[in-house]
């Protein structure tokens, strides 16, 4: 009876076929993906519908995770491998912390719970009330949002309140399209399963869901750690414009680059623009792609 790496398959919470890297131990297959050779791995398990963490391990008997109730446990455990992979691949990032760390993640956290998050140490999804969201592990740009608030905590650790927050916020949005760049929206694969074409939060129309796009309409507030998933429009407009003008495959090393050297727990919104075309000029020059960066700030109030 042998132990090790298996391959095998599942279907998500949208109900689409996947393949899954598993492992097999004493007659049991886990979510548990060793595959990862510079990683740790990416774990998978399941809180029971309890609010208890990490809970067990999401395991099947013979490899084939095809209930409804796994759908969410097949798209926790594939979708981060596809964003460990992006990291790895686009910006050479091994894990979020640089080091292989365990990517963790918990589904079916709480009761109807419609929300996703991560808690300083892993990834934890609600299965949501089935009308206002679907699982939320469902989402890939959801799945990106929630490891790159990781990432974020190990490079510029970009403090959770006011502008610095909604920076935080942004590129975590941010870093959800670049992971899943189909569309400018965030969550709309689980948002409202009974409505089409909406979604949590839009790049490229942050007004169209109650979201600022200029400096000139900055809210105020003391709730959501001073409006950070509302503030988030502003950057997140800035970084829609400088896709628009300079294409995807610039802007990620930009925003990388950025988040991983020059941005800090403290920055604003006028130091992410600083922060930013310094990584450009560092990459590209101060020819037209700087002047893309910087034309994309102004728009939105930023300068
Ligand atoms: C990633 C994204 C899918 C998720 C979406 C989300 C979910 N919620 C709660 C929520 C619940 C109900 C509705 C409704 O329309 O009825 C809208 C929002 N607010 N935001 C989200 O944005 N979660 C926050 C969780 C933050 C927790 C505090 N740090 C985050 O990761 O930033
Ligand atoms: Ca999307
Ligand atoms: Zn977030």
């Amino acid at each position: 009876v042998t132990e090790g790496a298996t391959t095998g398959y599942g279907y998500g919470v949208l109900d689409d076929y996947k393949s899954l890297n598993t492992y097999y131990a004493n007659g049991t297959y886990y979510l548990y993906d060793t595959t990862k050779s510079m990683s740790g791995v990416i774990e998978t398990r399941t809180a029971n519908y309890g609010s208890s963490l990490p809970g067990n391990y999401s395991v099947d008997s013979n490899n084939a995770f095809t209930s409804t109730s796994q759908g969410a446990d097949v798209d926790a455990h594939y979708y981060a491998g596809t964003v460990y992979d992006y990291y790895y691949n686009t910006h050479g990032r091994n894990s979020y912390d640089n080091n292989g760390a365990t990517i963790r993640s918990t589904v079916h956290y709480g009761s109807n719970y419609n929300n996703a998050f991560w808690n300083g140490a892993q990834m934890v999804y609600g299965d949501g009330d089935g009308s206002t969201f679907d699982p939320l592990s469902g989402a890939q740009d959801v799945v990106a949002h929630e490891i790159t608030h990781a990432v974020i905590e190990r490079t510029a650790g970009l403090r959770y309140q006011d502008q610095s927050g909604a920076l935080n916020e942004s590129m975590a949005d941010v870093f959800g399209y670049f992971v899943e760049p189909e569309d400018f929206l965030l969550g709309e694969d689980v948002y409202t399963p009974n409505k089409s074409g909406d979604a949590l939060r839009s790049l490229s129309n942050p007004d169209a869901y109650g979201q600022p796009s200029h400096m000139n309409d900055y809210y105020y507030t003391s709730s959501d750690n001073g409006g950070v998933h509302t503030n988030s429009g502003i950057p997140n407009k800035a970084a829609y414009l400088t896709i628009q003008s300079i294409g995807k495959t610039k802007a990620e090393k930009i925003y990388y680059r950025a988040l991983s050297i020059y941005l800090t727990p403290t920055s604003n919104f006028s130091a992410a623009r600083s922060a930013l075309l310094q990584a450009t000029s560092d990459l590209y020059g101060t020819g037209s792609t700087y002047n893309s960066v910087a034309s994309a700030w102004s728009q939105v109030g930023v300068n």
